[in-house]
């Protein structure tokens, strides 16, 4: 058996001395802790027959030895007590998903579709389970269709009310190539693998870029639960693409509709992922973007998400709007549908009041009794709250307690009560049940029990370490707000601050600066497994949420754009200012860590003060536009980021020589020379997002010029030994001057010393640039293996130059 305290490496990694090498194991353990702690993805409530509900809960952990992440379901039935307790009693194990790639439960509850896809085209499975068994399984080939989406925002499985067909969202079949012989091109079709021929290639098809490469188009499918007949729904001419079906409901032996997603042909395809300014009309063609559609449960209504903001703007992602449709089971669906605002676009958030909606999700059945009250879970500022909508009045309310600053997400309802998760940046998820008190029409009040569970398990030591941290978010009030600057765009932003409870001696913890991408999402004030571990290890974090963050309302995101590398960065500038001038940091420590638009603020941040920041650790970083431009999957975003709203008349696919300039200009790039921080820069290969040349574009330049440096103070460092050595001949009579005079080499006036300069040399020559890839990752860096490898570089890095 293995020494269970045994260091986790067979081999010393490179550059790492005696000391570094127990940090390095001590960081790997605890490292280690912090990513084993499951995160409870979605979960379902299913009703038995005597009215009781037992919930099922989806729950991933890393599994860094296979690189991959583990599922696997628990299972907790709740009980109602006389006293008005709840008390959840969970079952003894929780059981490994395995090779399940999605579950979805039938309305009644007693039926399970478990999809299994498979890898290289095999047929991908379904099975039917009743509570005791496999009741059908079916084999769908790939000349059918591919994988069945799960991504989260294609992906759509829908049963019909009566339990007889599902509708999905599958990747098309594979279109037929071309097949060579020896002879040349052979008609008709040969097998895979016949020796005496191959495939061609065929045309290239443009695909939906980062994250969907490899992936065929999205397209819509029904399976008949009976007899097992797949059908491909066609006729969909304007969509290429399809997704997140839903059944409508139907009467009794009438025709049944399906209600999806579409994404228009006949433009290029930009990158989708986090994009959701390309999802396309359904059902009516006066907004530019709907999405995520629910029916009320009396099926009189069809409620959609809408991100026309961003559409109408060019952003790629802004503030969402609610919007109902009437809809009638005795008639034809009308494709001029009247459209209603139910929640409207916010503008401008007034101080404390809703900032409009932000969510990335909307449960499958989000709906309280009434008929016409949503639960949802959307952005406020740095916090994730659940609110109620109604879809009559517009009225937006926000149920999870207005004082707390944790995060709270929706899982799943259990009839007119909620379950869901509530997180801090240093308190690990719990479960908790709220209620509602009073009844629904008056003013109402939730009530949030706390569950205590089994599945959200952490070490006794990452909970100690956590217990000795606090957090709060901070009010940053704007400093160019004399700028010629909407209302909203003036108004405070945020950032999230945690630290040690208490000083040691009196000394301020170094700092890390945490910079999110997008630069339209948000930090949120939720647990992170990643953050939480950097301030375990004894740095405050500040967490900032710039202008142009989601959660503030419109017109703080429009302010951005056309400001990037400016408005962005000062905002960081003045909430470090905040904190130190607050006596929460010290000047002298302070390290910054981002990621894609975070990595592009770390950049300019390092290169615009760059005596500021004693550390640097970009992940996959827009360091260039002029450089990205050309060979990302979002052009369209590097032109409004850079441009404001003069990108939709400007965005060309091949920028002229003046476009080039401005996008250097605005760019990390053009600061390069001035950039004296140790900067750490980690790299996925595969990112089609943000490719590694703009990355590695920004470290060959600093390694070159590292380089001239270190060969210049060689020279320096050559000359003066030479000097010195001549000084002590020439003082022990041992040369003569003339002999020098006549070599050219000037007589040398005081002896120095060669140890203070050795000593220089080793100082400066440190490594102070450092580049990791990961080869088969793409922009999120967040496989197994890579994430753990990533934050415990960081926090090695980020300890050996700011502690
Ligand atoms: C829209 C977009 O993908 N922008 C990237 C440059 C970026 O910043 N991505 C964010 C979402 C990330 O965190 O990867």
């Amino acid at each position: 058996m293995e020494n269970p305290g045994a260091s986790p490496f067979k081999d010393t990694p490179v550059g790492l001395d005696a000391n570094s090498e127990e940090e390095y194991f001590s960081q790997s353990t605890l490292l280690k802790e912090f990513t084993e702690i499951p995160t409870i993805e979605k979960a379902w409530t299913l009703k038995s027959n005597s009215g009781a509900s037992q919930v099922m809960f989806s729950i991933s952990q890393p599994n860094l030895l296979e690189n991959k992440k583990r599922r696997y379901a628990s299972f907790s039935h709740i009980s109602k007590e006389r006293d008005d307790s709840v008390q959840f009693h969970w079952d003894a194990f929780p059981i490994e998903m395995g090779t399940t790639s999605l579950m979805v439960p039938s309305p009644s509850g007693s039926k399970l579709l478990v999809v299994r896809n498979a890898e290289n085209d095999s047929p991908t499975r379904f099975e039917i389970w009743s509570s005791s068994q496999v009741e059908r399984e079916f084999h769908v080939p790939s000349s059918i269709h591919g994988s069945v989406y799960s991504d989260g925002w294609f992906e759509g499985i829908s049963w019909n009310s009566d339990e007889t067909l599902i509708a999905y969202i599958a990747e098309e079949p594979v279109s037929a190539k071309p097949t060579f012989t020896y002879y040349g091109n052979e008609k008709g079709n040969c097998p895979d693998k016949d020796c005496n021929s191959w495939k061609g290639q065929g045309d290239w098809e443009e695909g939906w870029g980062e994250a969907y490469d490899g992936k065929r188009l999205p397209k819509l499918f029904v399976i008949s639960i009976n007899s097992g007949e797949v059908r491909a729904v066609d006729g969909i001419e304007k969509s290429p693409s399809v997704g997140q079906v839903i059944w409508a409901p139907s009467a009794k032996d009438s025709l049944q509709y399906l209600v999806f997603v579409g994404w228009p042909s006949g433009t290029r395809k930009f990158g989708i992922k986090t994009d959701t300014k390309l999802s396309a009309v359904v059902l009516t063609e006066s907004i530019s973007s709907a999405f995520f559609p629910r029916f009320s449960p009396d099926g009189k209504f069809l409620v959609f998400l809408s991100s026309k903001s961003a559409v109408d703007s060019g952003a790629h992602n802004a503030t969402d709007s609610l919007h109902r449709i009437d809809w009638s089971i005795d008639a034809e669906p009308h494709p001029r549908n009247k459209i209603v605002d139910v929640v409207p676009v916010v503008m401008c958030a007034e101080d404390g009041s809703f900032p409009g909606l932000y969510c990335s999700n909307i449960l499958s059945n989000p709906w309280l009794s009434d008929g016409h009250t949503m639960i949802l879970s959307a952005a406020w500022g740095s916090t994730l709250v659940v609110l109620t909508v109604d879809i009559l009045s517009g009225d937006v309310s926000r149920i999870s307690p207005s004082t707390s600053e944790f995060s709270w997400d929706v899982l799943t309802l259990d009839g007119d009560n909620i379950i869901a998760v509530c997180s801090s940046p240093i308190d690990v998820p719990d479960i908790k049940y709220g209620y509602l008190v009073g009844n629904a029409s008056d003013n109402t009040k939730w009530n949030w029990l706390d569950i205590s569970s089994p599945i959200i398990k952490c070490s006794g030591k990452v909970r100690s370490l956590l217990s000795s941290k606090e957090f709060s978010i901070m009010s940053i009030p704007v400093r160019d707000a004399s700028e010629n600057l909407t209302k909203g765009a003036s108004k405070p932003y945020e950032a999230i601050f945690a630290s040690s409870k208490s000083k040691k001696h009196n000394a301020c913890d170094p700092m890390i600066v945490v910079l999110h991408g997008g630069p339209h999402c948000v930090s949120l004030s939720s647990f992170s497994k990643s953050s939480a571990f950097l301030c375990s290890l004894g740095f405050s974090l500040l967490i900032v949420n710039y202008r142009g963050s989601l959660g503030f309302g419109e017109e703080a995101v429009q302010s951005l754009p056309g400001r990037v590398g400016s408005q962005d960065v000062n905002d960081v500038f003045a909430a470090i200012d905040h904190v130190i001038g607050m006596g929460l940091a010290d000047q002298s420590k302070i390290a910054a860590v981002g990621i894609s638009h975070g990595g592009f603020l770390t950049t300019h941040l390092i290169g615009q003060a760059p005596d500021k920041f004693a550390a640097a650790a970009a992940r996959n970083p827009v360091c260039n536009f002029a450089l990205m431009v050309g060979t990302t999957d979002i052009p369209d975003w590097c032109y409004f980021e850079a441009f404001g709203s003069e990108a939709k008349s400007s965005f060309t696919a091949a920028p002229s020589a003046e476009h080039l300039a401005l996008f250097y200009d605005k760019s990390p790039i053009s600061h390069v020379s001035k950039v004296k921080t140790p900067t750490l820069m980690l790299l996925g290969v595969k990112d089609l997002r943000v490719p590694i040349t703009d990355g590695l574009q920004q470290m060959q330049e600093r390694m070159q010029k590292m380089e001239k440096q270190m060969e210049e103070q060689k020279k320096t460092v050559r000359q003066e030994v030479i000097a010195d050595v001549i000084a002590q001949l020439k003082h022990a009579g041992l040369i003569d001057p003339n002999i020098l005079a006549a070599l050219s080499i000037p007589s040398p006036s005081e002896p120095t010393s060669v140890q203070g300069a050795e000593q220089d040399q080793i100082s400066s020559s440190g490594v102070e640039v450092k580049v990791m890839m990961f080869p088969d990752d793409i922009h999120e860096l967040d496989r197994p293996r890579t994430d753990f490898e990533s934050f415990l570089n960081i926090g090695l890095w980020f300890k050996k130059y700011c502690s």
